[in-house]
């Protein structure tokens, strides 16, 4: 596991993974924008079919947080379906994080993605690290891309910042605006994790506790208007290695699509919902009972689109098995080995972005 100090403040801050650099692609897409160059073009299996742009699904479980935090029966019977049968769900009313702070982080991003290559370039990701703007999960020269190009930062704990990659321009995207953001966001996730922890029969806290100290990192994902929607992904199949995701995205054009017995479904996008996922931790921690689902965002050809996903996770030190109490209820088994959350997280980024690959590594084989 690397390790790094910050060039600024002399703070240790961990490393996370190499990436190999490659175009920009907002670049691409502006120079030729007629063109899609093989390296993008999927394998025909993982393209995009036509169905799957046009069917929106208005079925992912919505919750109410206020009334969730309130220990509402209904919502929490709600969020345990949403985690077991679609390890997604949509919080459209109160979840309490201001919409003047939704759409100012929205109008700061697409300021700093619409800056100048040369300036962007200032925070460009280095090969030995994901934090800065460039591409995450790029591990070989042969690789196929996804359409997009990526702002990454890691934001909790404080010293795990690279200030370096923390744009200084446009003044919108200040470090004030993220910090607005990722704390209304961060309040968000630690409402959500008390009443999974309820749900999963414990204590409030106690998931919040496991976490050993809660790190939160925030990925803005660009992805240009592509001519050949139907050949690119904009970010390929994954699960995310997180506890939780929360993603917040364009009030009007879709793109994201999950994985929901066996076919891609298209979220439908809720004007200032925040959409969330179930990341592979609670997966490991519930033994399967709550599925960190795949998911992936398919292009358009008329309009760029942003999404802004802020992931929370683990210590690197917590070691991540079933709960005992967790395993009766799926399977008289333990799914899932015990491993290092760090060594998990390191062993699925060194590895292109497939599917649940990542995950059946860490399976026993028992079920
Ligand atoms: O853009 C999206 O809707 C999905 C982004 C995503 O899955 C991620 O950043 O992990
Ligand atoms: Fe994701």
């Amino acid at each position: 596991m690397g390790s790094n100090y910050d060039d600024t403040t002399g703070d240790y801050v961990p490393t996370y993974a190499l990436s190999i650099p490659v175009p920009n692609v907002q670049e691409l897409a502006r120079n030729d924008p007629l063109q899609v160059p093989d390296r993008y073009v999927q394998k025909q299996e993982d393209r995009p079919q036509e169905i799957d742009f046009c069917y929106l699904s208005s079925d992912i479980p919505v919750i109410d947080l206020s009334l969730l935090s309130n220990g509402d029966e209904e919502q929490l019977k709600k969020l345990d379906k949403a985690c077991k049968e679609w390890g997604f769900f949509q919080q459209v009313v109160n979840h309490g994080v201001d919409k003047e702070v939704l759409c100012s982080m929205k109008g700061a991003a697409s300021e700093f993605f619409e800056l100048p290559l040369q300036e962007k370039n200032k925070y460009s990701m280095p090969s030995d690290d994901i934090q800065g703007y460039g591409h995450a999960y790029v591990v070989s020269e042969e690789q196929l891309l996804d359409w997009s190009d990526a702002l990454i930062l890691a934001v909790y704990p404080s010293q795990y910042r690279k200030l370096k990659f923390w744009p200084k321009s446009p003044k919108g995207l200040s470090k004030g605006m993220i910090e607005e953001y990722s704390n209304g966001v961060k309040k968000v996730a630690e409402e959500l994790l008390r009443s999974l922890s309820s749900i999963m029969g414990m204590e409030k806290d106690r998931l919040l506790e496991m976490h050993k100290q809660l790190v939160q990192a925030m990925r803005i994902n660009y992805y240009p208007a592509c001519c050949r929607p139907d050949q690119v992904l904009g970010i390929s199949a994954h699960s995310d290695t997180s506890t939780l995701t929360i993603l917040m995205q364009e009030n009007d054009i879709t793109g994201l699509q999950i994985k929901h017995n066996g076919e891609w479904v298209a979220v439908r996008p809720i004007p200032d919902a925040l959409v969330v996922n179930v990341g592979d931790v609670i997966e490991f921690w519930s033994n399967g009972e709550y599925k960190s689902i795949e998911h992936r965002a398919v292009t358009n050809k008329s309009k760029a689109r942003i999404s802004y996903a802020t992931f929370f996770f683990p210590h690197d030190d917590v070691e991540i098995e079933p709960l005992d109490h967790m395993e009766s209820s799926t399977s008289p088994h333990k799914m899932y080995k015990r491993v290092k959350y760090g060594d998990h997280l390191r062993s699925s980024m060194k590895r292109r972005m497939e599917g649940k690959a990542h995950t059946e590594m860490a399976k026993t084989g028992k079920t």
